[in-house]
């Protein structure tokens, strides 16, 4: 066996942990590792340009990370085309007239079943930009979100024949973003050949830089178009930003003419978002507006039980109930203080109490919060406290030590901060927002099965508050 065959049999270990079965199957089953004799990259083969892209667009930095993990941070990683090589759209089949991928859109095909591929709706679901964890099932109904939810489920039942647009608005973690995926998922399944898309607003703006950068309005435009659900997520994004506006005006203006369902969400009502161009905000008008408020102490218990239960952990009513007590304003954080308790109980085998919890969460039971400060004096603090330099944290440098460090800042501005996963892809030196999202569901992983991550994190968080002026 050759070094690279076993440097890519321990990266597709870790890959294959991290992705679903189907994901695995149509993107990596035919992966063939190259011989490189000066061991200095990992090059593997696929088998069309398609296959290429999309490892290279959407799974490399899971495979660096992978890498880095196993110490092999200093090879660069590469994908070639060989073998049998396929028609460009092989394996792609099964999202046309479904769901829209991000890049181009795929060219006419013959049927699926010539490319042999798992067919992969996993992968469909990746390309309508959802996160398979946000479905109707996995949210829980409670006063503060029941009209929000009974007009999501009206929406999905009926895109484009109930409220057009759903404006949904509320504070942070509420859940808007969980229903916008829901929502997708919901037409996924029961609309085959309807188009799914969503996007946050900071992904449509670098698109729509990206695509005055090369040129290519008319592609943006056109793929826009197409679609027939468009979730777009914090829309109070387009603030102050009039070119944006503008390509937004039309894009909703095309797609409401053409009778196709719009989805917003924001963190406030349209009236409330300064700048916002009058007949933006007119049209964001014309459906139903709906708001989620904080959840009451009995929504928020269930949403904890059904965390746990799907977590597989049990955990004492007595101290689900202390939790939720005290956690009462964001539903990210209330799960973010749930997995630290399980965290530290699974690491130290203490078992989980509400002494326990006491303790660990005693940072998070003050009133104070880490947000006082701008995006870049709390990133250049948390570089202080983990040791690093900002600009090694925002470089592109897979040195082991500063990966992690640079993971667990990135944990910490998505539980401590409102920033989304884009926003805080930018903020650390513009990176793809997959690698954030990566990186939070890699610390929070972890730190349930390594100390020192779990010491590093909370060490962060309780300096950042100890340091927050109040
Ligand atoms: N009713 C609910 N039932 C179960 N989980 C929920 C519910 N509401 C929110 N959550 C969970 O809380 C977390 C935060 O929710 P989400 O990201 O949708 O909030 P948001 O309102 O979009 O916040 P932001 O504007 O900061 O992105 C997610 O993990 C989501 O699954």
């Amino acid at each position: 066996m050759s070094d690279q065959d076993e440097v890519w049999t321990a990266v597709a270990q870790i890959l294959r942990s991290q992705l679903t079965e189907s994901v695995w199957y149509s993107t990596f089953a035919e992966v063939v590792p190259q011989l490189d004799d000066d061991h200095q990259q990992l090059v593997i083969q696929v088998p069309s340009t398609l296959a290429r892209e999309r490892i290279l667009t959407r799974y490399q930095p899971l495979i660096t990370d992978a890498m880095a993990d196993l110490g092999f941070s200093d090879r660069r990683f590469d994908v070639i085309i060989g073998g049998a090589e396929r028609p460009e759209h092989t394996g792609e089949v099964p999202v046309i007239n479904t769901l829209i991928p991000t890049a181009e859109p795929v060219a006419e095909t013959e049927s699926p079943q010539v490319s042999g591929v798992t067919t992969d709706p996993n992968a469909a679901l990746d390309d309508a930009g959802l996160n398979p964890r946000y479905t109707f099932e996995t949210f829980v109904k409670g006063a503060s979100n029941q009209f929000a939810l009974a007009a999501a489920l009206r929406v999905a039942e009926t895109p484009a024949r109930s409220y057009n647009p759903l404006f949904i608005y509320g504070s942070a973690g509420l859940g808007k973003t969980h229903l916008l995926h829901a929502i997708g998922h919901y037409v996924h399944s029961n609309y085959q050949h309807h188009v799914v898309r969503y996007v946050s607003t900071e992904t449509f703006m670098n698109e729509y830089v990206d695509a005055i950068r090369s040129n290519s309005m008319a592609g943006l435009r056109r793929r826009y178009r197409e679609i027939d659900v468009l979730l777009i997520d914090d829309v109070q994004f387009l603030e102050g930003k009039e070119g944006l506006q503008e390509e937004f005006f039309h894009t909703f203006n095309s797609l409401h003419g053409a009778n196709k369902q719009i989805v917003i969400s924001s963190d406030r009502m349209p009236d409330a978002i300064p700048t916002l161009e009058e007949r933006l905000r007119g049209r964001f008008k014309w459906g139903l507006i709906t708001d989620i408020q904080p959840p009451d102490m009995e929504t928020r218990l269930a949403i904890l039980r059904n965390k746990a239960e799907r977590e597989k952990v049990r955990v004492p009513a007595e101290t689900l109930e202390f939790i939720a007590s005290k956690i009462a304003t964001n539903i990210r954080e209330l799960e973010g203080a749930l997995i630290r308790v399980t965290a530290y109980a699974s690491l130290s085998g203490a078992p989980i109490t509400t002494e326990l919890a006491q303790q660990q969460l005693h940072d998070l039971l003050t009133d104070i919060e880490v947000k006082p400060r701008t995006d870049e004096e709390l990133l250049a603090e948390i570089a202080r406290i983990l040791n690093f330099d900002v600009e090694a944290l925002k470089g592109k440098s897979r040195q082991r030590p500063l990966v992690t460090a640079r993971q667990i800042a990135m944990y910490v501005f998505r539980e401590q901060t409102d920033l989304s996963y884009p926003s805080i892809a930018r903020l650390f030196g513009g990176r793809d927002h997959t690698t954030v999202i990566h990186a939070v569901e890699k610390i929070q992983r972890q730190m349930g099965e390594r100390q020192a991550i779990y010491e590093q994190v909370t060490d962060v968080i309780q300096k950042l508050k100890m340091a927050s002026p109040s």
